[in-house]
């Protein structure tokens, strides 16, 4: 599958968020996009899943033009920057609802076997964001969104579910913001900066410095 996003143009009243975007993801890779802060990366990412509505997108699907918002299609999963599960829904009630096996879970995440019966926000930050991580990321879903998916997380646990990703791209369309960007370097097949409200395919990553997202020797 190949998913593209288009001609976005994205305005808050007058202020120019998004213009001149073109990314192209497809199944068996992850594409990964960085930014500074502020520069549009989630209100892309809302765009892409249908929460947010531009002035103007074109979406594509094997070349096949989407008028439907993504999340009424059935074919994408996406993880907000904010936590979405209700507080009060106890950890097998959410594996449930997004039909992901817990006992798969527990093999990767050992550790959180005693949560089980655990309403979520009974957990801490990080542990709250893995299971979500996790949940969006398993779904049976064909294109997976992730906004930040590293944040409050301990290196362990990013290299299991850097891990996961790896494993899930080969049949699912992996799309993926953080400012943890050797993570997002690491994990990804392509990569797109967005900057002034565009996207820059990067072809070599010395082009991170020249656009200053990154210091010069930022990735050393
Ligand atoms: N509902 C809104 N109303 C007005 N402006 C908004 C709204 N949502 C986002 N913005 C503005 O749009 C711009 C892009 O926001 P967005 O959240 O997409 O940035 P981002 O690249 O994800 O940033 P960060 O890395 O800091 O999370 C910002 O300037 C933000 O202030």
């Amino acid at each position: 599958m190949i998913f593209e996003i288009d001609n976005v143009e994205l305005y808050f009243k007058e202020k120019r968020i998004l213009n001149g975007i073109y990314l192209k993801a497809e199944t068996g890779e992850v594409t990964g996009i960085l930014g500074s802060n502020g520069c549009g990366k989630s209100c892309l990412l809302n765009i892409a899943f249908g929460n947010l509505k531009p002035k103007y997108k074109l979406i594509r699907i094997d070349g096949k033009p989407i008028l439907k918002p993504l999340y009424l299609t059935n074919l994408a999963s996406y993880l907000p920057q904010y936590n979405f599960i209700p507080n009060g829904l106890k950890l097998k009630s959410a594996f449930n609802l997004f039909k992901v096996s817990w006992d798969d879970f527990i093999t990767v995440f050992d550790d959180f076997s005693i949560y089980k019966n655990l309403k979520i926000n009974k957990l801490s930050g990080g542990e709250r964001r893995i299971i979500e991580t996790y949940l969006v990321l398993m779904s049976n879903k064909k294109i997976i969104f992730l906004d930040e998916p590293f944040s409050h997380i301990t290196p362990l646990h990013i290299e299991k579910i850097k891990a996961l990703i790896s494993e899930e791209k080969k049949h699912k369309t992996i799309i993926i913001t953080d400012h943890m960007y050797r993570h997002i370097i690491d994990i990804s097949d392509a990569i797109c900066l967005i900057k002034n409200g565009s996207t820059k395919l990067i072809n070599n990553l010395k082009e991170l410095e020249d656009y200053k997202y990154l210091s010069v020797g930022g990735l050393d």
